[in-house]
């Protein structure tokens, strides 16, 4: 099957984007994997889909596929590449949009210097719906949040402070992200037993108290140049720690983000999102029908 897309990256966090938009094209998790492949496919870290609103009130659904062919719940530096996709695409010319992921609704914004302001919503604390099995774990307490003992091996207990953005994500705090061990433990945290659903790690090294620099090992991609999510669980996670203020610059290895959240309205403000959005490419690619 020949598809159409764009390549795209948002800080680095590098994409496939589909338009569905006049018909699903129905692809298989190993066809996702296929056009993610970085040898014999396009390669991206993630596959986001275009598709038709499903409600009144809505612009269009935003559906993402990680590398690994599994589909997963939001994709933020992927959000900011939608609405520049849509608008080059003439797909509509709405400033914001309103799309549908699986999480909720969030809004895209796209700014007059050409980066994007994503509303990614509320923060999600509650364990279970991270999910995280904290069963038989004592946390330590710092600031009124919880960091939980995750026990590693080779590495003994390392404290995580967990939440969701939509997606899974467990952060740590580090001296310095360059010397921060990624390769080592972010797949040992991946697929970590407490976490039903994998998760994201964060890697955290605080500069300052609006400045930070963040390395995620990313569920299904390994480690990114920049995860768009993982930015905004961290500073939220470092908010609520004490380490932070309510506006953050987060350098990642792919370009800089800015993540706002209004803590002192309450735990359940929104988080703000702005970053760039660069198109890269557009192709053709041959799919095999038949993929394992
Ligand atoms: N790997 C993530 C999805 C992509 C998130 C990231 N690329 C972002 O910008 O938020 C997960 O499995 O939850």
């Amino acid at each position: 099957m020949q598809i159409r897309f764009t390549k795209m990256q948002g800080a680095g966090n590098d994409f496939v984007v589909l338009d569905e938009t006049h018909g699903l094209l129905g692809l298989s998790a190993a066809q996702y994997r296929f056009l993610a492949d970085r040898h014999f496919g396009v390669g991206a870290d993630q596959i986001l889909s275009v598709r038709p609103a499903p409600a009144p009130g809505l612009d269009f659904e935003y559906v993402i596929h990680n590398a690994d062919g599994g589909e997963v719940e939001h994709c933020g530096n992927g959000a900011r590449c939608f609405v520049r996709y849509v608008h080059d695409q003439g797909l509509s010319e709405r400033n914001p949009l309103r799309v549908k992921v699986k999480k909720g609704v969030i809004e895209l914004k796209r700014l007059a210097d050409g980066r994007v302001t994503v509303d990614m919503g509320p923060p999600v604390f509650a364990l279970a719906d991270v999910p995280f099995n904290a069963s038989g774990l004592k946390p330590e307490r710092l600031n009124g949040f919880e960091r939980w003992p995750l026990t590693l091996p080779y590495a003994g207990e390392v404290p995580v402070a967990v939440l969701s953005m939509g997606n899974p994500h467990a952060v740590l705090r580090v001296d310095d992200v360059d010397d921060a061990p990624v390769a080592g433990w972010g797949p040992l945290i991946e697929v970590h037993e407490r976490f039903p659903q994998r998760v994201n790690a964060g890697f955290l090294q605080v500069v300052d108290r609006t400045t930070v620099k963040l390395r995620v090992y990313e569920r299904g991609a390994g480690e990114t140049l920049a995860c768009g999510t993982g930015a905004c669980a961290a500073v939220v996670a470092g908010i609520r720690l004490g380490w932070l203020d309510e506006r953050v610059d987060v350098h990642t290895r792919g370009g800089l983000l800015t993540i706002e959240w209004k803590a002192s309205d309450g735990l359940d403000a929104p988080v703000f999102m702005t970053g760039p959005a660069t198109p890269v490419f557009n192709g053709v690619i041959e799919v095999p029908d038949h993929l394992s």
